[in-house]
């Protein structure tokens, strides 16, 4: 951590320390005073004049970073032998002392080394804080706690939450494998102090000094064992950890002669948990409260969740797992870590963030999965290979999908909204999976111009098909009302035929992955030639082209050689029912939209020429042939076909290739109607 340029920044703040951490054979007991980064000053300051309403939430906090604590050392215990940490009872404990009006949460746990406690503790490392701050400070302003307390929970605050009931907070800590200590104290008003303690405990004991009990204002008295057993059992049940509650009487405070009588006088510990992990439990003595305790605790989300998923293999390889659908994108936009999905062994954390056990399109899901038969110090690359692993990613997305296709059916406004966050990451599965194409697909539902309230499966397209309709149309644009006015969309306006409005960016990738569905194919309506109708319908069209592409022969030579350089063909339009002109790509052709993607990725695609059609019953198209037939070399008809270009480019969105010029020439042609 001593590159941590926040630490550094605030060691300067403070001027001149007494003397440097460098100077590693001494043991410095010298306190040195420290000015807290400006944000989590400011933070803290919200803290200390507390913006949430529940301050109960404080030892929630401190618990679950003290099993997180536990956690890591358990995890690093394995896989370092010669870390000589002692892992025989690791537990939290909790000590209240009435007298001292203290309350001590403590943990064997990792602990911290100085320059972690510099950085983790008086910084706040974590990017968008600025913004998050701002949005925290408009809510206050506007009145709305629970909004504020939401923010919070987003962002993480947790250790600081201590100030909300404390009017000075005490940190002691000793990284496990290190020889000193740590003690870190402040009171929340702008400074901390920092000094090395030589005989620490490995772990760490946060001591608060507790404000006066203030009921009006949810300030309980947490010194009393009743309210720390309500809150634990309220919020940190399914801690794995023991959490123990310790009173004077059994810390042995009243002296020595205690002690000497022997320990049966003293009582042991009270264990508030149940530490039953809440998916080996059966689904019916679970409640909702207690899996979004959980939630929170591994996804540090204050949001609930909008889904539980509870899976229970067994069979040769058993596991349970708990999943969770977040409500909204992880952390927002204040991302700042990946939490994901835990994997346990037999109830023992071995791997805080397992990648391997979902795919990464389903990247958003939370939650715990806990094996029976893996080996506890398992590695990364064996898990990458193992064959258990692999088949536990693909029931757990099999089960995930169903999950989303049952949610849309039995939940639709729920899964609107997960839809709505998520959609745009599980499409990439599209691409990504295709193996899992077809049970992708059934969760996945579309913007469609047959309702603009709500999204279509392509079941429910095909479903709603048009007699003598044979494939599936869709149209990708930046937006809805893009793809909904492109000229592209007139003759399908017109007949009635539904189109699949799609405007995420990925939806130009995995259209071109999923050819068809259930023997329709996926047709892009700005690709291609458009033949719509029944077949008398089609007969009869094709007849009239025929006829008009005698009458036209004249105007589409001539613009196909003023556009040479820029189109591939010009040709008749039997899409357009009211645009003089649309561009159009060959069926293979990449889009604009997906060539603009691309380069945004820093890549570059192959230009490729786009057809123009033209409308003839337009009557601009119509006035152009007869003055072309009238006078082919009137130099007035000259930059005629680029403006006919360029408005069909700007119709979908696009830019003519030289925009002041088509600017001029479109000023050119106003300037002689006036
Ligand atoms: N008891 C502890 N033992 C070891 N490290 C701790 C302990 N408490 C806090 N830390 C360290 O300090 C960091 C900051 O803690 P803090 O509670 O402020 O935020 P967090 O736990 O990272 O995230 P969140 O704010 O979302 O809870 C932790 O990530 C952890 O590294």
């Amino acid at each position: 951590m001593t590159s941590n340029p926040e630490a550094r920044a605030a060691r300067r703040r403070s001027g001149p320390p007494a003397m440097d951490e460098t100077w590693g054979n001494y043991t410095i007991m010298t306190a040195q005073t420290f000015e807290f980064q400006v944000e989590a000053s400011r933070l803290l300051q919200m803290m200390v004049h507390s913006i949430y309403s529940n301050k109960d939430v404080f030892l929630r906090e401190l618990v679950s970073n003290a099993s997180d604590a536990l956690d890591k050392l358990r995890i690093e215990a394995l896989r370092d032998d010669s870390l000589g940490a002692d892992v025989s009872d690791l537990h939290i404990a909790i000590e209240t002392d009435k007298d001292a009006r203290t309350l001590t949460v403590r943990d064997n746990g990792i602990g911290m080394s100085r320059d972690e406690v510099v950085g983790l503790i008086g910084t706040i490392a974590k990017s968008g804080t600025a913004e998050f701050l701002q949005k925290l400070e408009e809510a206050r302003k506007a009145g709305n706690a629970a909004d504020a307390e939401g923010l919070i929970g987003q962002f993480g605050v947790g250790f600081y939450s201590a100030f909300m009931v404390a009017d000075e907070v005490t940190l002691l800590t000793r990284r496990a494998g290190e020889a000193t200590g740590t003690r870190w104290t402040s009171t929340g008003e702008g400074t901390y102090t920092i000094e090395e303690v030589g005989d620490a405990p490995q772990g760490t004991a946060v001591v608060l000094r507790l404000k006066p009990a203030d009921t009006d204002d949810q300030l309980f008295d947490y010194t009393e064992p009743w309210k720390i057993k309500e809150i634990i059992k309220r919020y940190s049940d399914f801690i794995t950890w023991p959490i123990r509650l310790v009173t004077p009487a059994e810390a042995g405070k009243d002296g020595e002669e205690k002690a000497e009588d022997g320990d049966s006088e003293k009582p042991e510990p009270e264990t508030l948990n149940s530490r039953k992990a809440l998916w080996a439990r059966p689904k019916s003595e679970v409640s909702d409260e207690e899996y979004h305790e959980l939630y929170r605790h591994i996804s540090h989300d204050w949001t609930d969740p909008l889904e539980t998923i509870r899976i229970n293999a067994e069979g040769t390889f058993e596991y349970q797992a708990l999943l969770f659908l977040p409500a909204r994108p992880p952390h927002g936009v204040f991302s700042h870590d990946k939490r994901g999905v835990q994997l346990y062994v037999k109830r023992v954390l071995i791997m805080e963030e397992c990648e391997e056990l979902v795919p990464p399109y389903l990247r958003f899901v939370k939650g715990v999965v806990d094996a029976q038969d893996l080996s506890l110090n398992i590695s990364r690359e064996i898990l990458q290979q193992d064959r258990h692993i692999q088949l536990m990613r693909r029931r757990l997305a099999k089960k995930v999908l169903s999950t989303l296709k049952e949610m849309r059916a039995q939940r639709p406004e729920k899964y609107a909204d997960f839809w709505r966050e998520f959609g745009p990451v599980v499409k990439e599965g599209l691409v990504n999976d295709p193996d899992s194409k077809d049970a992708i697909l059934a969760a996945c539902s579309f913007a469609t111009t047959h309702d603009a309230e709500k999204t279509a499966t392509l079941q429910e397209y095909v479903e709603r098909m048009r007699e003598g309709q044979e494939h599936i149309y869709y149209l990708t644009g930046s937006s809805r009302s893009a793809v909904e006015d492109s000229p592209h969309m007139e003759a399908f306006r017109d007949k009635g035929l539904e189109v699949l409005i799609l405007t995420d960016a990925v939806d130009e990738v995995w259209v071109d992955a999923v050819p068809e569905f259930e023997g329709k194919k996926l047709l892009s309506i700005a690709k291609g030639e458009a033949e719509l109708g029944t077949e008398e319908e089609k007969e009869a069209a094709k007849a009239e082209r025929e006829q008009q592409r005698e009458e036209y022969a004249g105007l589409l030579e001539w613009l196909s050689e003023r556009l040479g350089d820029e189109v591939k063909e010009v040709r008749l339009s039997s899409r357009l029912t009211v645009s003089p002109a649309c561009v159009v790509s060959d069926t293979d052709d990449v889009t604009p939209g997906l060539r603009n993607m691309m380069r945004a990725m820093g890549q570059e695609m192959p230009e490729s020429k786009r057809i123009l059609e033209i409308n003839p019953d337009h009557t601009l198209i119509t006035g152009l042939r007869k003055a072309h037939a009238d006078r082919p070399s009137d130099p007035s008809l000259e930059g005629m076909a680029e403006l006919v270009h360029g408005m069909a480019l700007l119709a979908e969105g696009g830019l003519p290739a030289d925009p002041s010029r088509f600017t001029r020439l479109l000023a050119g042609r106003l300037e002689r109607a006036l």
